[in-house]
């Protein structure tokens, strides 16, 4: 099966299966974020403190000017850096709840920093061999992750030869291949053009549905939020916090019905109004406008 046939398997496949269970509001917390706040040691007050909760099954997007805190709070949330002050819960305990009893995050980065020497399988295996998962074991967790991305074809393939696009799908792979309940992604189709993007929503959309991920994201673009989120969380600059939620009650699995709807269209210029607050709203110290895709 090709790379497009793949994916219009997989957006089959997460349309044929049945909504999923309780309302969003009832499902247990995954993260909680709790009065954090993070300054560096330069100085820079990156946020002040951040109450958030995201619930299992949730797609959540923060968006919101340059310099507001996306990354850092993303960061936090992935225990790469500790709270200045408050707190954070992973499924209602500290960070040693993850890993614990299935329960697994995994980062995917703007850039998908593949070894550049290795074949895309041998990326993808990465975070198995961290695990010492045997071979016997890692093989076909790593050829079903490259499966789930269109890229089973690639596996023997190195990172030079593939498009932008497909190194981003090899990055996700490597973070699909831990299983991971929890997937948090700090902008990671920023670098690509508008067609390659698109298509990596939509299997983005298929595959956290059909997963049952919860997913926090960050992005710039008010269509991608706009496409892939069941809430997106509008921050605000100097210094970063929460500013505005809007709620995309649109069902999912998506595609491009809801991409060329009207309600996409107000939901678009719903987001785009929001952020042009929170830019007023961060004002005073160099704060840019987002763009608009
Ligand atoms: N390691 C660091 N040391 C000092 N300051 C930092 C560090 N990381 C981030 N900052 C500062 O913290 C603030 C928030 O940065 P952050 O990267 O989280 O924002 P962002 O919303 O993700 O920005 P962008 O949209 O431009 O990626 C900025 O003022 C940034 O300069």
């Amino acid at each position: 099966m090709g790379p497009a046939s793949q994916r219009a398997a997989l957006v089959q496949a997460a349309a044929a299966k049945p909504p999923p269970g309780p309302e969003p509001h009832l499902q247990p917390p995954v993260v909680e974020v709790l009065s954090a706040e993070k300054s560096f040691a330069n100085g820079t007050r990156a946020l002040a403190p951040i109450d958030l909760t995201v619930r299992a099954g949730e797609f959540l997007t923060l968006i919101g000017p340059s310099g507001c805190g996306k990354s850092t709070l993303l960061k936090l949330i992935a225990n790469l850096y500790e709270p200045t002050d408050g707190r954070i819960n992973w499924w209602r305990g500290d960070f040693r709840k993850v890993g614990q009893d299935g329960r697994r995050l995994a980062f995917v980065f703007q850039d998908p920093t593949l070894m550049p020497w290795a074949r895309v399988a041998t990326n993808v295996r990465l975070p198995l061999d961290l695990e010492r998962v045997p071979k016997p074991q890692a093989t076909p967790r790593v050829a079903a992750a490259l499966e789930q991305v269109g890229l089973g074809h690639a596996a023997r393939s190195f990172p030079r030869q593939l498009s932008g696009g497909m190194r981003m799908r090899v990055s996700i792979a490597r973070a699909l291949v831990t299983e991971p309940n929890l997937l948090l992604m700090d902008e990671p189709f920023g670098a690509l053009d508008e067609f390659t993007r698109n298509k990596l929503d939509d299997d983005l959309v298929a595959l956290s549905w059909e997963r049952k991920l919860t997913t926090i994201f960050v992005t710039h673009s008010i269509y991608e939020a706009v496409f892939l989120s069941t809430r997106i969380v509008v921050m605000a600059a100097n210094p970063g916090r929460v500013f505005r939620e809007v709620v995309i009650d649109e069902p999912m699995p998506r595609g491009d019905d809801f991409r060329t709807s009207s309600r996409f269209a107000d939901l678009c210029r719903e987001l785009s109004a929001a952020l042009t607050d929170a830019s007023i709203a961060s004002q005073g110290k160099g704060a840019k406008t987002p763009c608009a895709r």
